[in-house]
């Protein structure tokens, strides 16, 4: 059913311009002595989920903040559809790992937030805000706040939000770390379904092997501190299929094995 394949190491993928919407080009980072990330190369093609998966404290969502701009690298650029990057921009949208909401904003104006920083006015806000609160299934919820709302509610409000804005990029810090497994395999279904029908570029930051299996269409193997690109892999699932099914094909099964193997020694 599906066809996986995995590639050798790639130390510097590279793409045609027009394929590549992000490039990393020589990033480096070091926190005073600390050196999180070296020289890394790296071209994210456009329209697909692109997963940075490797050991704790690897750099991944160090890489993640320097393409949003949110941190300086110390050496190297970001390039983004062909503009090199000094912070953050419209055209990246940043979803983080402990929601970021505003506790005293409704859900409406959490999603909005965005929408308003740019100057859009009240009626069209709320109309786009709307769509994706609808789209995350949040219909109903608009006027909560988040300390009324689960932790899965909160991070379908800070996904809305990434939406709301209409980035080009949107960039995923572990979104899925703080709901409980069920819900988790929820989230993966309804990110699948918004990658599909929203066309943009996303890169994912997961811990999970299963998770990147599940969503990606590229994985981007990180090796232990400081971090460099060490392998990346096509699963090139199906997914025209269930997710019981994608779950147990053959294919899916051999991709997480294959990369426990590669990341086993760092483990033990
Ligand atoms: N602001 C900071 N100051 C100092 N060191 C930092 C800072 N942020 C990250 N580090 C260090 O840089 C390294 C990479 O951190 P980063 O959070 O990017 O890794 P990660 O791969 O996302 O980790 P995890 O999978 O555990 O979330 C780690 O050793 C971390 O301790």
């Amino acid at each position: 059913m599906s066809r996986t394949s995995l590639r050798e190491p790639m130390p510097h993928p590279t793409l045609a311009a027009e394929d590549a919407v992000v490039r990393v080009r020589g990033i480096s980072k070091t926190y005073g002595d600390v050196e999180a990330l070296r020289n890394v190369d790296l071209d994210v093609a456009r329209g697909k989920l692109t997963t940075l998966l490797g050991p704790s404290g690897c750099g991944k969502t160090t890489l993640l903040k320097i393409i949003a701009g949110l941190i300086p690298a110390t050496a190297g650029e970001i390039v983004v559809n062909g503009r090199v990057v000094s912070g953050p921009g419209p055209e990246r949208a940043f979803v983080f790992q402990d929601f970021a909401l505003m506790p005293w904003a409704t859900v409406m104006r959490n999603v909005a937030f965005g929408l308003e920083l740019k100057g859009i006015g009240e009626a069209e806000r709320r109309r786009t805000a709307q769509r994706y609160i609808d789209e995350v299934g949040l219909s109903g919820f608009e006027s909560k706040y988040p300390h009324e709302l689960s932790g899965g509610m909160k991070q379908r409000v800070g996904i809305a939000r990434a939406f709301a804005v209409n980035a080009d990029v949107l960039l995923l810090d572990e979104p899925f770390s703080a709901v409980d497994e069920q819900n988790r395999r929820k989230f993966q279904e309804d990110l699948l379904r918004l990658v599909a029908l929203e066309n943009k570029t996303f890169i994912f930051v997961t811990h999970s092997i299963e998770e990147a299996v599940y969503v990606s269409d590229r994985i981007v193997l990180l090796s232990p501190r400081p971090g460099r690109i060490s392998q990346t892999i096509d699963p090139a699932i199906d997914r025209s299929a269930s997710p019981d099914e994608i779950r147990r094909d053959k294919g899916y099964l051999d991709t997480v094995e294959e990369i426990w193997n590669g990341l086993r020694h760092y483990a033990e």
